[in-house]
């Protein structure tokens, strides 16, 4: 089984996931479930209504029946494994969950989910208490929109990561100029030299990154080699603007960077030759290229990136590619 957990968090409050609904969140808010941080915990550390957690957690039920959260994926996409953290929660787990998820469209309201078209993609399964719980999804191939998490009958969890791929809606891209390495777009880091401090995914996130964990950052290196990472773009397209963002690192930027781009029919082109980064700066490059698939970025000698642009259109056959995609995979 291919580790699920290296892909995007489809979920994630930084790519937008939202917890719409939740039938109880008495304890501990539902938000919780999609923070992006590692769960925190201070024992002993009493509000009004109990011990502080950094999750999603419900009051102990008196009623037949279990606990539930509706969860908006902040991208539409193929899930492919599931993450329940129930970190923390020790005598107060619940010992069964399962999620379900759906393709809905037009944003519906928590009420016009009911009639949805549910998928069981995480069955029913035992957890245990204060750890993280990995589940390949059932369902790998429809795109879905939305999940709900249930938890038999009650308690708290701390995490849940929605692992996939994102599939665009090509409404948002055929016949505009978008950014290609966008990973709301469909573009995704296939490998990289170094993650030591952070992820190369993050430099296809969404907005700036408000500081240097938000972005992508090596660990020094004491050879002669440099960093890399490359990128498949969200569907071949041809790349006007590149931004090199190397915001919030100060004293941590590489010295200068190189792109090359794989293009459609297999071939490679230095499309930015070696060219000098300064810290803490937006760079901005005018470029002509051919119709690119993938592209690699060369950065000298290591450091990393807070964010990276490629803007550009589509490939005419990208875009009929996308539509053929979205139709296949997307239940109406
Ligand atoms: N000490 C606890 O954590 N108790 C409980 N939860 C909170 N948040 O206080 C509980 O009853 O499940």
């Amino acid at each position: 089984m291919t580790d699920f957990t290296s892909l995007p968090d489809l979920a994630v409050r930084t790519l937008g996931g939202s917890v719409i609904a939740a039938s109880d969140e008495s304890f501990a808010e539902k938000e919780n479930l999609l923070n992006p941080w590692k769960p925190a915990f201070r024992p002993e550390t009493f509000g009004p209504k109990g011990q502080l957690y950094d999750g999603w957690e419900t009051a102990r039920r008196r009623t037949p029946g279990h606990d539930w959260a509706l969860i908006r994926l902040g991208l539409p996409g193929q899930i492919h494994g599931i993450v329940i953290d129930t970190a923390w929660f020790r005598g107060n787990y619940p010992p069964h969950a399962s999620v379900e998820a759906c393709f809905a469209g037009n944003h519906p309201t928590a009420n016009e989910l009911e009639a949805a078209h549910w998928v069981e993609v995480v069955p029913t399964a035992p957890l245990g208490g204060d750890a993280a719980h990995t589940f390949a999804a059932t369902d790998t191939t429809s795109v879905f929109t939305h999940v709900r998490l249930n938890m038999f009958p009650d308690g708290g969890i701390a995490r849940l990561r929605v692992h996939g791929r994102v599939v665009p809606d090509p409404a948002y891209l055929t016949g505009l100029t978008v950014d290609l390495a966008a990973l709301e777009n469909g573009a995704r880091v296939l490998d990289c030299s170094d993650r030591f401090y952070s992820s190369p995914d993050n430099m296809l996130f969404p907005g700036q990154a408000r500081t240097q964990a938000e972005g992508w950052e090596t660990a020094r290196r004491r050879d002669d080699g440099n960093d890399w990472a490359e990128i498949a773009l969200a569907a071949p397209g041809t790349i006007e603007l590149a931004e090199l963002d190397t915001t919030n690192l100060k004293f941590n930027a590489p010295a200068e960077a190189r792109l090359t781009a794989t293009t459609v029919d297999g071939g490679h082109a230095v499309i930015l030759p070696r060219t000098r980064l300064r810290p803490d700066t937006r760079h901005r490059f005018r470029l002509k290229t051919p119709e690119v698939a993938k592209v690699r970025l060369d950065i000298y000698p290591d450091g990393g990136l807070a964010r990276l642009r490629l803007w550009g259109p589509l490939t005419p056959k990208a875009e009929k590619d996308l539509t053929t995609n979205w139709n296949t995979h997307t239940r109406k």
